[in-house]
């Protein structure tokens, strides 16, 4: 079993926005990691950085992945900071993996100043710019397509999506 489509990028690229119109169009669920992880701890991923720490996160995000890999056949949105695991890069391999790309003014404020991405606490666009450059290769280095987002409105990101994936076929 394989997920029609992984969705990975960073905050604010529309993994899950984008995974919900997908998954409506093609008549398949759709399932999201930071919700598996949320649903299995009984807390907010937002929570379980201040309460439990990063690498517990960590440890709890490479399971999920590799769990929803294994048994979802919709469409898969993982989170943000998924692929920086080794373990997870590998288990994408052969998987069809679309990479929502978007720069830092539209991810920005996407995002806006809300408090549930713990990552960017403080300083958004500072914290922003630095894991965009940081994790950029790493997202292009894992995906079987990438699309652009900025500017674009989920419908017609989702359309990007379909036609990479056809080109890709
Ligand atoms: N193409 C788009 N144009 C404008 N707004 C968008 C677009 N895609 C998503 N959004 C909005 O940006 C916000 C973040 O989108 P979303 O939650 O889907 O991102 P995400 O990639 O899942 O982020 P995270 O990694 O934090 O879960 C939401 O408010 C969503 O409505
Ligand atoms: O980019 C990241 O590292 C993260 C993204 C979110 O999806 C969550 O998984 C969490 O806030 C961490
Ligand atoms: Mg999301």
């Amino acid at each position: 079993m394989s997920p029609r489509a992984v969705l990975i990028g960073p905050m604010g690229a529309g993994k899950t926005t984008v995974g919900r119109l997908l998954a409506q169009r093609w008549g398949v669920s759709v399932r999201d990691t930071d919700a598996d992880i949320e649903a299995a701890e009984g807390r907010s991923v937002s929570d379980i950085f201040v309460d439990s720490g990063e690498p517990y996160f960590r440890e709890r995000e490479r399971e999920a992945v590799a769990r929803a890999l294994a048994e979802h056949d919709g469409v898969l949105a993982l989170g943000g900071g998924a692929v920086l695991d080794p373990d997870t890069r590998a288990a994408l391999v052969g998987h069809p993996v679309v990479f929502l790309r978007v720069g830092l003014s539209d991810a920005a404020s996407r995002v806006g100043l809300g408090t549930s991405r713990p990552l960017l606490l403080g300083n958004v666009r500072g914290r922003m710019k630095q894991l965009l450059d940081e994790r950029t290769p790493i997202y292009e280095a894992a995906a079987t397509v990438a699309v652009d987002t900025d500017g674009r409105t989920p419908a017609e990101v989702a359309d990007a999506v379909e036609a990479a994936l056809e080109e890709a076929r």
